[in-house]
């Protein structure tokens, strides 16, 4: 993990795993046809590195630890492998607190394909009536000249749903690909304090109202959602850490991503 996706990290695995459960986590999911770039945007966000192939098939969920505005959270990114547009998608809606939804400017197709995504999220958000942040992405911005898809009709789709809208390249500045994931983690907390403000507190008959915390009154009584703990209480408990350091990877998918750059490597395959 660490010699492709960042410097080691200070520490053995038990202290990360404790420094994981204290963090507020953030569950993002990319969806999109074949070919429209989830796997090259999940790969440069991890790494800074635009790495050209990848297996189609396998879909897999890598975790990085992340600052973002001063506040870490632990990101977990689902690099999702639907075959041909949206099916069987329960795996995602109920696992998401975000959702990416993406599409290829130079191709007119995985455009139409969104929509039967942002259909589908928008229909999942009204049966659970929790809004999950939503940004549509057009992908391969560096291909403007065999544009399909203009950045009107991305801009009006989005905001046909009241969703977020970014043009985006996995081959070109970092910088703007990271925005976009952090833009997430911003919506997500905002949703998830919205969600607080809303909820009604519980209040125990014998304890005095004013003298809780309202944050643990909240998850006490309440559960924790997802993003719950990102209550100031929480944060002042974590030690500070690196940005944006990879800490784990779950399963197949990635350990095959992970040895991508040695394959294709000596496959001649384009790594910039
Ligand atoms: N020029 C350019 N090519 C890109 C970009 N993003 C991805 N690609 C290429 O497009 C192809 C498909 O990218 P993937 O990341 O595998 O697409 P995907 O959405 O994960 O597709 P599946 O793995 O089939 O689900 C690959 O050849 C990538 O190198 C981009 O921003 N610009």
């Amino acid at each position: 993990m660490s010699s492709m996706f960042g410097k080691p990290r200070a520490g053995n695995a038990s202290n990360d795993r404790n420094t994981q459960n204290h963090l507020p986590e953030c569950n993002i999911a990319l969806l999109g046809c074949r070919g429209a770039g989830k796997s090259a945007l999940t790969v440069k966000f991890l790494t800074k590195r635009f790495i050209s192939e990848y297996d189609p098939n396998l879909e897999d969920i890598y975790t990085s630890e992340e600052i973002v505005d001063q506040q870490p959270v632990l990101l977990r990114v689902m690099d999702t492998a639907d075959q041909d547009g949206p099916v069987n998608c329960e795996r995602y809606l109920h696992w998401a607190s975000a959702f990416m939804v993406v599409y290829s400017i130079e191709n007119k197709r995985s455009f139409d394909i969104c929509h039967r995504y942002l259909e589908i999220i928008s229909l999942h958000t009204k049966g659970v009536q929790q809004d999950h942040p939503v940004l549509l992405l057009g992908n391969k911005l560096d291909m403007e000249r065999y544009r399909q898809v203009s950045k009107a009709d991305g801009s009006s789709l989005a905001t046909k749903y009241g969703y977020m809208f970014y043009e985006v390249s996995a081959c070109l500045d970092f910088e703007s690909v990271r925005q976009v994931f952090h833009d997430a983690v911003r919506e997500v907390r905002r949703e998830t304090e919205r969600n607080l403000a809303v909820r009604p507190l519980f209040i125990a008959e014998e304890k005095p109202y004013l003298s809780l915390p309202i944050a643990t009154a909240v998850s006490s009584k309440h559960g924790i959602p997802t993003f719950s703990t990102l209550s100031t209480v929480s944060y002042k408990e974590i030690p500070p850490v690196a940005q944006a350091k990879v800490i784990t990877v779950k399963s197949s998918r990635a350990q095959s991503k992970r040895k991508a750059p040695t394959l294709t490597l000596l496959k001649g395959f384009k790594i910039f």
